[in-house]
């Protein structure tokens, strides 16, 4: 039986404050939420410790958003495996596009950060996904396969979540058709040695097709951008039908 993992990544969005005022209108709602569901909220670092504090005792797991592969050294801008599970981080997101994209991410660092994650304890959210050229290209197959070849090397598959997220589909409202989500999500699975290891789909999920995208048979959950900064809007989205 494969997990259910529906995650809110929030990005550079949020304060302190803001987080604690999320949390406020959104605890109420989990009362409706099906014990099965893992729910998780993925903050800003600064978020993470009065997060951690605020959630004692609730059913909401904290997820990082980077991880450096060291237990501690001179990384300028790096957090270490031990810094984030000490204040209750479990889960931590390595590879999104955006890390790729702006911060010089490649497969390799994307290896050593899962690796490292695992390592002390983390449970890391590999994401991997194509360009709108790959796509138009032809080569989104080619592409994922060759991210999971080279970011799985040594990586224990019974303590990792994958994310599929169309780099075209994320922010733009322009959300990939489930069916072909779930196809590409199918030949994730097809390429892993654990196929129970849960795999999400993230790219424009909101409230209005949360319930479509979660009838497909091979989604395990959703990776939530935008849609997860509103406490009603990803509350409807983990009590999803
Ligand atoms: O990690 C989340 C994804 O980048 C999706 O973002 P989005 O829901 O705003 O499209």
């Amino acid at each position: 039986m494969r997990k259910i993992v529906i995650a809110g990544n929030w990005k550079m969005y949020k304060t302190q404050a803001e987080s604690e005022e999320f949390l406020q209108g959104f605890l109420p709602h989990l009362q409706e939420t099906p014990e099965e569901r893992e729910i998780l909220l993925c903050p800003p670092f600064t978020d993470l410790s009065a997060l951690s504090r605020n959630l004692h005792g609730s059913r909401i797991q904290l997820g990082a958003q980077n991880v450096h592969w060291a237990e501690f050294g001179a990384y300028t801008g790096e957090i270490s495996g031990p810094m984030l599970t000490e204040i209750g981080v479990r889960y931590v997101i390595v590879g999104h596009s955006e890390r790729r994209q702006y911060f010089g991410e490649t497969d390799a660092t994307v290896n050593l950060r899962l690796k490292g994650a695992q390592k002390f304890g983390l449970t890391p959210i590999l994401c991997v996904g194509e360009t709108k050229q790959q796509r138009d290209a032809g080569e989104t197959e080619s592409l994922i396969i060759s991210q999971l070849d080279k970011g799985l090397i040594n990586v224990d598959q019974e303590n990792l979540v994958i994310a599929y997220e169309p780099i075209w589909a994320i922010g733009t409202g322009d959300t990939c058709e489930t069916k072909e989500a779930n196809r590409v999500i199918g030949l994730i699975r097809s390429q892993l040695k654990n196929p129970n290891v849960p795999i999400q789909y993230g790219g424009s999920v909101k409230p209005s097709n949360i319930d479509e995208i979660m009838a497909q048979p091979e989604i395990d959950g959703v990776l939530v951008g935008g849609a997860s900064l509103e406490p009603e809007s990803f509350a409807r989205i983990v009590n999803y039908h």
